[in-house]
């Protein structure tokens, strides 16, 4: 592996606003114990700022940017404010307690939000944003102003809004691609323009601010880092208004990736990104997509049996980073029809099945029929592979024969044939259910006392012509074993993993030493 030097970097702050623009995705309202939760977590994470919320937005988010404003020890706590006293008056009262409090003004800066929505000419955008920042400035030093809309402004008037804000006393501007329109290359010269035409830009950090409406968020916060820009407004899992808004994993583990091409560095403990995006996720309640970048389910996952043969002699070989540095413990080896040999052995290897060339190549044989027809095979599909087909000898008990009576109008019955020890047996009984009364009915005449612990179906194939899938788990004397039975009828698939499960039972007391293995 060719060792990288890195150049030194510089620092990009985090701004965390997950709790503000995080929340106003559609659906994603979180109440305070909730934010407080989730605040406690971006302080581990190591955010430099955390925006709290929008105090005048109601007394329940006042509440919140109050309470975690108190709460928090290290980490800097802003509320949004429009640039009017009576919003900054309440972005002031929630915020006044953080160790470092900060307002965050803000009012819009293009043509057609003036016309539009404002119906204000730019002198007055001008003025309204002076007032705005002194106001804040009068409370804290601690101020940033935004320019809702920057990338649609024109040029000139941002750049004029800037100076007149730093020159009221923002420490921080702000440049929001407030609808994800802009494209990198396009975005990264803006910020270059505001660098180098806004004559007083020195005294402040200029920050940017990225929706997701093209999915260009994470490409044009990283294009504005490398024109100048020094913080970063994200958030977790990219969630936020519409399509979203840059997130702030993949920020920070581009950062921490490509340092030779982006010699930046943040404050992120990039251990804490994979907890905190299952909180998150766990809090609104909106899943992440499982081919995200760095924290979908399948981001370490490998399914194609080259890749995982790479991945098993070398991880470097398809994954540009260790799954340990976001928090995950492994990456994942799924196995599925294009799985092969190596990614098989080490999965069962991980199970404690230690198996020569010759039993390998006889499991092989049996998951590649299954992954035919399975999308994923997982170990308990495994475990059934490698008792069936290398651990087990020939069954005691079969299932000759199956009739179920049941329906709105009749007590469910069962009448079952068994051949046990190739001698049949019949019998009949009742259940609450036809799979009820056909499991009672096979206790009864194989005469086990085996519990039954779990319980599954599954379709395999898709459709109502589906061939079920039916896993049980059964529990005697402190054995515990895994029956499977496969049929387009869920009741006849059920009897089959019963019978299957209590066969292999017999099978496990049989042969201590392969019990331990199930234990
Ligand atoms: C790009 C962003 O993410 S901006 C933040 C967006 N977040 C939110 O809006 C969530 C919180 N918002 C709210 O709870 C409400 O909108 C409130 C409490 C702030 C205001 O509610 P209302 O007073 O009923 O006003 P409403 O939301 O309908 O309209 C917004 C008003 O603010 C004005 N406004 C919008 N932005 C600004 C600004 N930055 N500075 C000053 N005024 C502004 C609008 O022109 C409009 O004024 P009008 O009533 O004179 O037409
Ligand atoms: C309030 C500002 C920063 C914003 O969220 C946006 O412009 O998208
Ligand atoms: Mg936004």
């Amino acid at each position: 592996m060719i060792k990288r030097s890195k150049p030194m970097s510089e620092r990009v702050y985090i701004f965390d606003t997950t709790l503000r623009d995080g929340e106003q995705s559609p659906g994603a309202s979180m109440n305070t114990a909730e934010k407080m939760r989730l605040a406690g977590q971006l302080e581990k994470l190591g955010v430099d700022v955390l925006e709290a919320g929008f105090p005048a937005a109601s007394e329940g988010d006042f509440d919140a940017v109050s309470q975690i404003a108190q709460k928090l020890k290290i980490t800097e706590v802003a509320g949004l404010a429009r640039a009017s006293k009576e919003d900054i008056d309440r972005a002031w009262g929630a915020v006044q307690h953080a160790v470092k409090p900060r307002i965050h003004t803000f009012i819009a800066t293009s043509d057609i939000h003036l016309k539009y929505k404002l119906n204000m000419t730019r002198d007055e955008v001008v003025k309204n944003a002076v007032e705005a920042v002194k106001y804040a400035k009068s409370f804290t030093e601690n101020v940033e102003f935004s320019a809702e809309d920057g990338s649609r402004s024109d040029r000139d008037f941002l750049c004029r809004v800037f100076e007149a804000a730093i020159e009221a006393g923002a420490t921080v501007v702000n440049l929001p691609d407030t609808v994800g329109y802009a494209i990198p290359s396009e975005f990264g010269e803006l910020v270059k323009y505001v660098m180098d035409h806004t004559p007083n830009i020195h005294k402040a950090i200029l920050s940017i601010h990225c929706h997701n409406d093209l999915g260009l968020a994470t490409a044009n916060t990283l294009t504005a880092i490398n024109a100048g820009a020094r913080q970063a407004e994200v958030t977790i899992n990219g969630i936020g208004e519409r399509a979203g808004n840059t997130s702030l994993e993949e920020v920070v583990m581009a950062l921490h990736t490509r340092p030779n091409y982006l010699p930046m560095e943040t404050n992120i403990r990039t251990e804490a990104i994979y907890p905190s995006s299952r909180l998150v996720s766990m809090i609104t309640g909106i899943l992440v997509q499982p081919n995200k970048a760095i924290v979908g389910a399948n981001a370490f996952a490998h399914e194609a049996g080259i890749h995982q043969d790479g991945v098993l002699k070398n991880p470097m070989t398809y994954e540009i980073m260790k799954p340990e540095t976001v928090g995950l413990n492994r990456n994942k080896l799924v196995l599925g029809k294009h799985s092969g040999r190596h990614a098989l052995r080490s999965r069962l290897k991980d199970m404690g099945y230690d198996l020569s060339d010759e039993e390998l190549s006889v499991v092989f044989t049996k998951f590649k029929e299954l992954a035919d027809k399975k999308k994923h095979v997982v170990d308990e599909d495994l475990e059934v592979i490698v008792t069936e087909g290398i651990l087990r000898t020939s069954d005691i008990f079969q299932l000759e024969y199956q009739h179920v009576t049941s329906g709105t109008t009749v007590f469910p019955m069962a009448s079952i044939k068994l051949s046990v020890n190739g001698r049949s047996v019949q019998g009949a009984g009742y259940g609450n259910g036809p799979i009820d009364a056909s499991f009672n009915t096979i206790a009864k005449l194989t005469g086990t006392e085996a519990e039954l612990l779990r319980f599954s179906v599954s379709a395999i194939t898709g459709g109502t012509d589906a061939l079920g899938e039916v896993t049980v788990r059964l529990k005697e004397n402190g054995l515990i074993a895994l029956g499977k039975g496969a049929d387009p009828d869920i009741i006849t698939a059920s009897a089959k993993a019963y019978v299957n499960g209590l066969n292999r039972l017999e099978y496990l007391k049989a042969h201590p030493v392969q019990a331990s293995q199930f234990m």
